[in-house]
């Protein structure tokens, strides 16, 4: 293979300075991985390219030309006679060793020489066999076709972030490492699919519904379920279920909180009231009753403990309070109970859900869509969100002490709505996050992976954001860079400029599913299944809506 680059002196056993070729100019990108045939090819190092700088002696800052210059004038042969060179400043990862890259011993010597990798040769040196079992491939490393970043599939427990700005290729990304997960390789030519839930908010994984729907297989994957509310017109599609969630895992206190804020839209929490309504809560548990039944058939005996507590001498409730308390829990009951239906004595997400899906594996897409959830409010879904954390925590701890292991992601797009950082993004009812929180920290011991999706990963929760493990970072708003980069671990100089500048579709990847060890500069792979949702047609639309003629 041609050299693209030479090793020039000053290097270390860190870092390169290349002096590129004619054809390294063409090809050298910054974030590409380079091969450098070390110690005159006795020894090979994996490298990546932070910088390029070219350079030309007829255009020096200062130099004999500045007058010239001033005055629009080209002196002749400048290009031609000048001294010119690139040259690229590359950090050294490592060298192949027998489980993936050692520590270099010795640094390259001025006149190595630097090439692109060859096919199979970064599988070669990072001990990876051929299929090798529980690695997928993901996109395509910058600067090359058909090679992809290695991911650790068995590290996902440690969680991931996927961010990146509206439009930068999130949700797209996201549905094609789905793509993976649903065929790991598992040895002897088997490939498994690692179940999964996904939040999905505007429909972006749709396609894989309709896809399954109409007779094509998604991976590995046995069913994939879509779950809408109760009022979408889209309940009774084929391999739809409704999205109804029970009360009787929450605790007396954490209802009372979420009926409060629900009616007073959050602002801020009646300490009052909640005690007052846990009260009564806690004192209709104590005779038997579930929260279920007392909020949807049996109201009338929430109503009726809220009077008797508020009445007479010495009442432990103040009337007033007692009137406010009851108009939260009847606003509750118009709008959740009867409204969106969403509270069943026989919900479809129950433990048997979670067990037929994780030991067939599946995907489940709760879609919270204008289709799916049409008009339901925020709270109503950081609600079921809170419902299915606490669902799946607790199925996967008695898993866990029964000693029978299942594995299961949970994608949750726009999850600064359900993990909001409680400094800067104050949104209603946080107990969603108290339960992811308890997955981020202690999920991976059973199996359960968070794959956490968001335009703002300054709004999401600090707690949560630091206990993931593996970062995909799209296209960042400038403000975001510093947080995002010191989040995952520090990021290198050259990487962290170009967050700002990533087209879309581009993603710096690092943590413990990239098997480089180092962050790397990914194009996304193809979906195999389309991206309907993500799509805009604006030019197309206005010329079917205005170009008729002119005529209208
Ligand atoms: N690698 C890719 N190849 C082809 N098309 C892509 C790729 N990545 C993204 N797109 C397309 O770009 C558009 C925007 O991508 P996507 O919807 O994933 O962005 P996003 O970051 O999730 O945005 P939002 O935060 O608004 O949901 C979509 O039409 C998507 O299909």
């Amino acid at each position: 293979m041609k050299p693209i680059g030479v090793v020039l002196s000053g290097s270390t056993t860190e870092t390169l300075k290349i002096q590129l070729t004619l054809e390294g100019e063409r090809l050298a990108r910054e974030g590409l991985l380079v091969l450098v045939e070390a110690r005159r090819g006795e020894d090979r190092a994996l490298a990546r390219i932070d910088r390029i700088v070219p350079v030309n002696e007829f255009y020096l800052e200062g130099d004999l030309w500045s007058e010239a210059r001033r005055r629009g004038l080209e002196p002749p042969l400048l290009e031609e006679a000048a001294r010119r060179y690139t040259v690229a400043e590359a950090t050294v990862l490592g060298r192949p060793g027998d489980r993936g890259l050692e520590e270099l011993q010795a640094p390259p010597l001025p006149g190595d020489r630097v090439r692109l990798l060859g096919p199979g040769e970064l599988r070669e040196a990072l001990g990876l066999g051929e299929e090798e079992p529980g690695v997928v491939w993901f996109g395509e490393l910058l600067g090359y076709q058909g090679l992809g970043l290695p991911l650790d599939v068995e590290n996902i427990t440690m969680h991931v972030g996927v961010f990146g700005e509206t439009g930068s290729g999130k949700s797209y990304g996201v549905g094609y490492l789905l793509e993976l997960l649903s065929r790991i390789p598992l040895g002897g030519g088997l490939e498994g699919a690692l179940p999964a839930i996904v939040v999905d908010a505007n429909g972006d994984y749709m396609d894989y519904h309709e896809a399954y729907a109409s007779g094509r297989k998604v991976g590995a994957y046995r069913r994939v379920y879509r779950l809408v509310f109760p009022g979408s017109p889209a309940r009774y599609r084929p391999y739809t279920l409704p999205i109804t969630i029970s009360l009787d895992g929450f605790t007396a206190r954490e209802l009372a909180e979420f009926i409060i804020t629900y009616k007073t839209g959050g602002v801020e929490l009646n300490e009052l009231q909640v005690s007052a309504l846990e009260r009564a809560l806690r004192e209709l548990e104590a005779m038997g009753y579930g929260f279920t039944e007392l909020l949807t058939s049996r109201v009338g005996l929430v109503y009726e403990t809220l009077e008797d507590l508020s009445t007479g001498r010495g009442a432990p409730i103040h009337a007033q309070t007692a009137r406010a308390v009851r108009a939260a829990v009847e606003k509750f009951h118009r709008d959740i109970v009867e409204g969106y239906r969403v509270i069943s004595g026989r919900p479809s997400l129950d433990p048997g859900f979670v067990d037929t899906l994780t030991r067939e594996p599946g995907l489940a897409i709760l879609d919270f869509s204008a289709e799916g959830a049409p008009g339901v409010p925020l709270p109503v879904r950081q609600l079921v969100v809170a419902y299915l954390a606490r669902l799946l925590y607790k199925q996967f701890t008695g898993y866990k002490t029964r000693g029978e292991e299942r594995y299961l992601v949970l994608v949750l797009e726009e999850a600064q709505n359900y993990a909001p950082n409680p400094r800067s993004y104050p949104v209603a009812w946080s107990l969603a996050r108290d339960y992811l929180s308890l997955i981020a920290t202690q999920g991976r011991k059973f199996g359960l992976s968070l794959v956490l999706v968001s335009q703002r990963p300054v709004f999401v929760d600090p707690v949560v954001l630091s206990m993931l493990n593996t970062w995909i970072i799209y296209r960042l708003p400038v403000e975001d860079v510093a947080y995002v980069s010191r989040a995952a671990g520090g990021l290198p100089a050259g990487l962290e400029r170009r967050l700002t500048r990533l087209p879309r579709g581009v993603a710096v990847v690092t943590g413990q599913m990239n098997m480089l060890g180092f962050p790397a500069l990914v194009r996304t792979g193809r979906r195999s299944v389309g991206h309907a949702m993500g799509r805009t047609r604006v030019v197309e639309t206005l010329r079917r809506l205005y170009g008729g003629g002119g005529s209208g």
